[in-house]
């Protein structure tokens, strides 16, 4: 059977030239895998899937029945140790899927725990391996590294609040979903890719009904690219506290609207009482906001004391935001290079509330473990060795403990801001939002207009 293996692998090279199948293999992978890997491995799993699993010790002793029957039926003395059930076999554009009916006595973990020895066995680039119902798991095998030249899946999730943003290094896609992870921080050095993240994430954004504002103290030469689709814009901290001061009006706007509705629907039988936007009528609901906020230190730094006045209340501003708004629909997606009590007063708290954790590469462990020690400490040693020459590679943490390797599509900047103006339709009015002003700056010069603010209908 194995040399059935070996004559695939070696007489599928002998149809086309060697060299060319390598050049397409290193250049066109996804195709290489379509066409040659695919067919070879599903083969070879086929044929090696029972001697691959007893060698790498993930079978079980027979049960009694299956004793008894293999040893009346087949007359052979010993019975076959058992391995876990295939259920199903699906080939995707990356790699295989395979369903696993665990037999008793076995669990994930044992799966888990041979991935590597599994890889080699049936030759792909990685094997990973995710709990699906309970006595169930999927391992998921990738035919090559699909994190060299990323393309998104072709068919991603289409929910409106869920936003692919990069791929997973088994394949799937990795998405912000903001009904399940309101608040999130990504971290990363410098040019480890967090902006490229953030690009990401506005383009599926911009295509949505959701109003996007920016926060970019980097005087905004990474948002202002995007302003036609942004509802408003600050670039600078003072502008950014009264920025967040009437978020902080508009969150609580939609909690006087909620309860509004609370009493409404309290005098209406069979009407259902809710206590988040979601929950009301389409024509009722507000616009979800979503507030992008780029390298988060600078609305910590003070010069003077009145500066931290301001970042004080800015930042116990944000803090009720994170802790209060995912019921209104307000979500925050906060970016930088560091963020932990060197900052100041008030920075652990906030990065409690924020439970989306994406860390690029960064320059020290006590950064990667800002990001992930408290929700997923396996990770924090795998953030660190993210090497410089992968920008945009990150490791995902979610609440539930669990970490992968995800990393963004390339795209510039232009393409981003095409899609935002393609887009700018959906920008949407925000009351308050439309009252806000950027403060006049502190030192003389000429005075930056408030023309940062655009108010636009929404025509849906
Ligand atoms: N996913 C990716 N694939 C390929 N190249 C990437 C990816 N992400 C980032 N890069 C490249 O890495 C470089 C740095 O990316 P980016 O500007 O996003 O990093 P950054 O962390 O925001 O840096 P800084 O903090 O200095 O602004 C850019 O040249 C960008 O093109």
């Amino acid at each position: 059977m194995s040399d059935l293996v070996t004559l695939l692998e070696i007489g599928t090279p002998l149809v086309g030239t060697a060299g060319g199948l390598g050049y397409a293999r290193a250049k066109a992978p996804a195709v290489y895998w379509s066409l040659v890997g695919m067919p070879v491995t599903r083969t070879r799993f086929a044929f090696t899937y029972r001697t691959t699993m007893d060698v790498c010790g993930l079978t079980v002793a027979p049960s009694r029945l299956r004793a008894f029957l293999s040893r009346t039926v087949t007359r052979s003395r010993e019975a076959q140790p058992v391995p876990p059930k295939v259920r199903r076999v699906r080939p995707t554009s990356t790699g295989l899927r395979v369903t696993l009916r665990l037999p008793a006595g076995m669990e994930p973990a044992d799966i888990a725990a041979a991935s590597n020895r599994l890889r080699h066995a049936w030759g792909v680039q990685a094997v990973h391996v995710v709990e699906g119902k309970p006595g169930t798991v999927e391992m998921r095998m990738t035919g090559y590294d699909v994190l060299r030249r990323v393309k998104m899946p072709r068919r991603t999730p289409r929910r409106p609040m869920v936003i692919p943003v990069a791929r997973r290094e088994d394949g799937t896609a990795f998405v912000r979903d903001y009904r399940a992870i309101p608040h999130a921080l990504t971290l990363g050095a410098n040019q480890s890719g967090k902006s490229m993240y953030q690009r990401n994430l506005i383009k599926g954004l911009a295509e949505r009904p959701i109003a996007l504002v920016g926060v970019d103290c980097k005087r905004g030469v990474e948002q202002a690219p995007f302003s036609p689709r942004l509802s408003a814009l600050a670039t600078n901290p003072d502008e950014a506290s009264g920025l967040v001061d009437a978020i902080v009006g508009e969150m609580e706007d939609r909690f006087d609207l909620l309860k509004e509705h609370q009493g409404i629907t309290a005098g209406t039988p069979d009407a259902e009482i809710t206590s988040d936007i979601w929950g009301l009528p389409a024509d009722k609901r507000p616009v979800p906001i979503v507030v992008l906020i780029d390298e988060v230190a600078e609305l910590f730094m003070v010069a003077t004391r009145k500066d931290e006045e301001r970042r004080d209340r800015m930042v116990t501003q944000l803090i009720r935001i994170a802790q209060l708004s995912r019921a209104v629909g307000i979500y925050l997606e906060i970016c930088g290079q560091r963020f932990g009590s060197e900052l100041g007063r008030g920075a652990t708290m906030l990065r409690a509330q924020l439970t989306g954790r994406v860390v690029h590469r960064v320059n020290d462990k006590q950064t990667a473990e800002m990001g992930l020690g408290d929700i997923a400490p396996e990770a924090v040693s795998v953030a660190t060795t993210i090497p410089p020459d992968r920008p945009g590679v990150a490791v995902a943490g979610d609440t539930s403990g669990g970490w992968s390797r995800i990393r963004t599509p390339e795209i510039s900047i232009s393409e981003v801001a095409t899609v935002c103006r393609q887009f700018a339709h959906l920008t949407p009015d925000i009351p308050a939002l439309a009252t806000w002003r950027p403060i006049a700056p502190a030192v003389s010069g000429p005075a930056e207009g408030p023309s940062l603010v655009k108010p636009k209908p929404v025509t849906e």
